[in-house]
């Protein structure tokens, strides 16, 4: 059988700060249907990498492919454009309107027509339904109507998911969506991805091992800015290179 094509392709990515090599010829791909763990002591270059993928840092050499288009010098919203997802660590929310208006926004933006700037936005009903399906798809439609700002900090990470897919993504990149999520938190999303996975490909980082072990069809290792290893959940955590690098377990 064919290989499916990859959604993400990096090809001998390189970004250094001065001495350092923050990314170093990195090489790994995406494919349709699945969760790629992007794992890695703190200061291992993972940041750094999804910032390259998503367009809000340049690399010093190599390629990035997505879609089979070299997209290394595109701007962010070229990207997004073109479906490259993500949730921001910087929150995107604007914390005075409602989750079901934030959604809505991100929905209005990917239709580009400006006469709808004639329609006030909360009486566009097409508007309106497919913000919450988004809503529901992150289980927060029961908070539709409660403003952003008071949100607790687990659903705000749900509300930044749901405008992320508003805008139709093919790919997602989420770096540590688990963080401050609270077990109950974490155990909702985890779910979520997991079926989530089937519409839309994620580049993940997590430091939650639980989550990345149960949600991951392949994990690449970073260590120093270079994969040091990269294969299935079971190939990873019996990798003796990766103990001894990073999960530092005992044996
Ligand atoms: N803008 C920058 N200028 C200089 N050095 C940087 C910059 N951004 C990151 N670094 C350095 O590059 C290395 C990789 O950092 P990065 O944040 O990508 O790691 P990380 O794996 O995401 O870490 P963490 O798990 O702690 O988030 C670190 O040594 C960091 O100090």
């Amino acid at each position: 059988m064919a290989e499916t094509a990859p959604i993400l392709e990096l090809r001998e990515l390189r970004k250094s700060f001065g001495a350092l090599k923050a990314t170093d010829d990195v090489s790994l791909d995406v494919r349709p249907g699945e969760i790629h763990a992007l794992i890695g002591p703190n200061g291992a270059g993972k940041s750094t990498l999804i910032h390259q993928v998503a367009g809000s840092l340049t690399p010093d050499g190599g390629e990035i492919r997505f879609n089979g288009e070299d997209i290394s010098g595109l701007t962010v919203a070229q990207r997004v454009r073109l479906g490259l997802g993500r949730t921001f660590q910087v929150s995107s929310v604007a914390p005075e309107f409602s989750a079901l208006r934030n959604v809505m926004l991100s929905v209005q933006s990917t239709q580009g027509s400006s006469f709808r700037f004639f329609k006030p936005v909360m009486h566009d009903a097409s508007l309106v339904d497919a913000a919450m399906e988004k809503l529901s798809l992150v289980d927060l439609a029961e908070r539709a109507d409660v403003v952003a700002a008071e949100l607790s900090h687990g659903e705000r990470r749900q509300l930044e998911m749901a405008m992320a897919l508003a805008l139709n993504p093919k790919l997602l990149l989420l770096d540590e969506p688990m963080a401050g999520m609270g077990p109950e938190g974490s155990k909702n999303l985890t779910g979520f991805l997991d079926t989530l996975r089937h519409e839309v490909p994620i580049l993940l980082v997590e430091h939650d091992m639980e989550a990345v072990f149960s949600l991951a069809d392949r994990i690449s290792v970073l260590v120093y800015g270079s994969v040091i290893a990269s294969g299935s959940v079971d190939e990873i955590r019996t990798n003796r290179d990766v103990r001894e690098a990073y999960l530092g377990e005992e044996d």
